[in-house]
């Protein structure tokens, strides 16, 4: 059956994890503590709070342990939807002064315009809040690329290791799951998506290796491997 939607990762399949690990976390980690003293009572921030407490169990947790709690999950890089939602935040600044610009392969966007041409509806799946993603492909190195995606999906609609979540987006995204592709390098998500019945295939952007097939190097590849699907 053809492929008739590709939903994309990010950090590590249109985006090297550098970028990532050593820009976004890092300028995330020195603007939240003030962000949030200062925009505490905003409402969606507030909200935001308010999850993180639930999370800790301390309903009555100080402004400050929450800072705390952060920081130690951006140091320790977990997908926590109220802290990516933050996060989110807190680019949108970086990103509007140019301070930040959206990293992406260099095989990404001729891939994706190519994919889309073909009548491909394209979709990003990513542990990054959706306003994260709008923004570091409207911000990104080759533009403002949000028109090319039909749709973003974040943690709101799972884990991305939990097959659920892959159901779920199916249903959204409305095809069958063999008419999607997905592609990411995290081998966790590959095996969750291919147990909801989606195509996939991992991207071994470094040289790794995996003993999950299909996989490919670039997106190139993955051009090359959609004609045999
Ligand atoms: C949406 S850009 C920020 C990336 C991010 O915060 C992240 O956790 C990356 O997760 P991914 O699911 O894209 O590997
Ligand atoms: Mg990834």
């Amino acid at each position: 059956m053809p492929i008739h939607a590709i939903v994309t990762d990010i950090e590590g399949t249109t985006t090297d994890i550098q970028f990532v690990s050593q820009v976004l976390f890092p300028y995330a980690a020195a603007a939240l503590p003030d962000f949030i003293r200062q925009q505490q009572h905003r409402p969606d921030v507030a909200e935001q709070l308010q999850q993180i407490r639930n999370l800790l169990q301390q309903p009555d947790a100080e402004l400050e342990l929450v800072i705390s709690s952060l920081l130690h999950w951006i140091h320790t890089d977990q997908k926590i939807t109220p802290l990516k939602e933050l996060q989110g935040m807190v680019w949108e600044a970086g990103y509007q002064s140019g301070q930040l610009k959206g990293q992406l392969y260099d095989d990404v966007v001729p891939a994706l315009t190519q994919w889309q041409q073909q009548g491909k509806a394209l979709y990003v799946y990513s542990s990054g809040s959706v306003a994260a993603q709008r923004l570091l492909f409207g911000y990104s190195v080759a533009g403002d690329l949000t028109g090319l995606f039909q749709g973003y999906f974040d943690t709101h609609i799972g884990g991305k290791k939990d097959s659920a979540s892959y159901q779920r987006i199916a249903a959204e995204v409305g095809l069958p799951a063999a008419e999607i592709l997905f592609l990411s390098d995290h081998p966790d998500e590959i095996l969750a998506a291919q147990a909801a019945g989606w195509h996939c295939i991992q991207l071994l952007r470094d040289g790794q290796s995996s003993p999950l097939q299909p996989q490919a190097n670039n997106f190139s590849q993955v051009t090359q491997q959609l004609e045999a699907l």
